[in-house]
């Protein structure tokens, strides 16, 4: 396992190399950002006439359409939708692709399961940070950063790695560190992670335990208080202290109860099915969903979102976080 910070990664192999960010959102627009303030030559790829075009406009970027960017650039960092990217690729990135350029994204979907295919003599690197985008902007202007990821699929220069390196070091992720792994290592972890425990795993529980203190006839207020607001102040001790520094944090009795009973909610079962969802992530099922999920018109991704903010615990959370300031 290698692990690259700032001091192991030269900067000149990108210098005079013009980037071509493609997409403006969540990760385009602090990716673009730090590396542009890191004296990177930066153009940023979008729709003219869309948000993204007006924001990075206003933001100051060298703002271009895709094709343009695209033929302008010897990196095309692609970070725009994964479901999207291998249409906007085959139109508007590939024709004005040139041999020596480098195609570049922060998630390895398109490569590793092959709707992305580079031609010949152009390298494919991936950069990834471990993190979401607004972390990865509010966390570099702080003078630190999120810890990162670096792949080559195709070394066609022999200096991809450098390229994919300084343009992490560029984005603040070497000064947290960057591990070296492949696109297949990176797609199949990071569809894992999200889907078990960052986002669908974790809103799963909170849901569950929020709407069980409801139904017996607790304050909703209060129950999501103890299930949801409070979660990220034990996580944040987690992050920085360890599951060991957290406990040492909390009192003995949440300790002697969470040790004694989180096994009766995460079980042999959970374990099972976390092994099932990683088969299909690995066998590419996911990746055949997702497809014909967005070539039917994502309904089912449509009707998810409808009842997710029809959810109590979305109503009574905004109601709270409006009360404290945190939500507009
Ligand atoms: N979100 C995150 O925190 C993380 C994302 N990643 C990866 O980063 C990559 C980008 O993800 P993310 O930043 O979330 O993407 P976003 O959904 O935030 O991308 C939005 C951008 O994509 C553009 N876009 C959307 N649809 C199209 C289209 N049909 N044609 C052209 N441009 C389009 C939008 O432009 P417009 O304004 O014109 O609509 C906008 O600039 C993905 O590979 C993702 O897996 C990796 C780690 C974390
Ligand atoms: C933020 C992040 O790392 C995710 C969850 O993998 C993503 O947004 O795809
Ligand atoms: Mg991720
Ligand atoms: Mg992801």
């Amino acid at each position: 396992m290698k692990i690259y910070y700032e001091d192991d990664i030269e900067m000149d192999v990108i210098a005079d190399k013009k980037i071509a960010v493609i997409g403006y959102g969540s990760q385009g627009r602090a990716q673009a950002r730090n590396m542009a303030d890191s004296g990177l030559n930066v153009i940023v790829g979008v729709r003219s006439g869309g948000n993204s075009w007006n924001m990075a406009k206003e933001d100051g970027m060298n703002v271009m359409t895709i094709e343009d960017a695209s033929r302008e650039a010897d990196i095309v960092h692609i970070l725009i939708p994964d479901e999207i990217q291998a249409t906007v690729y085959e139109q508007s990135i590939e024709p004005y692709l040139t041999e020596g350029n480098t195609i570049s994204f922060s998630h390895g979907y398109n490569i590793h399961y092959g709707y992305i295919k580079a031609p010949n003599g152009v390298n494919v690197t991936m950069i990834a940070p471990k993190g979401p985008g607004a972390m990865v902007r509010r966390t570099y202007l702080e003078g630190f950063g999120i810890p990162g990821l670096v792949a080559v699929e195709v070394d066609a220069t022999g200096d991809a790695l450098d390229i994919a390196l300084a343009m992490g070091k560029a984005c603040g992720f070497a000064r947290a560190g960057i591990l070296e792994t492949t696109f297949k290592e990176e797609t199949e972890t990071d569809l894992f992670g999200e889907q078990t425990v960052l986002c669908g795993g974790v809103t799963e529980l909170i849901k569950t335990a929020f709407e069980t203190l409801v139904e017996a006839g607790y304050q909703p207020e209060l129950a999501y208080f103890e299930t949801c607001h409070e979660l990220k102040l034990i996580v944040d001790l987690i992050y920085e202290k360890g599951f060991t520094g957290m406990w040492k944090n909390v009192s003995n009795t949440a300790e002697f109860g969470g040790l004694t009973r989180r096994s009766r909610i995460i079980t042999q079962e959970t374990k099972k099915e976390m092994e099932k969802i990683l088969e299909e992530i690995q066998k590419g099922e996911f990746a055949k969903e997702w497809t014909l999920e967005n070539k039917a018109g994502r309904p089912m991704l449509k009707r998810m979102r409808e009842l997710e903010v029809g959810l109590k615990i979305e109503k009574v959370g905004s109601k709270l976080r409006k009360l404290c300031g945190l939500e507009k």
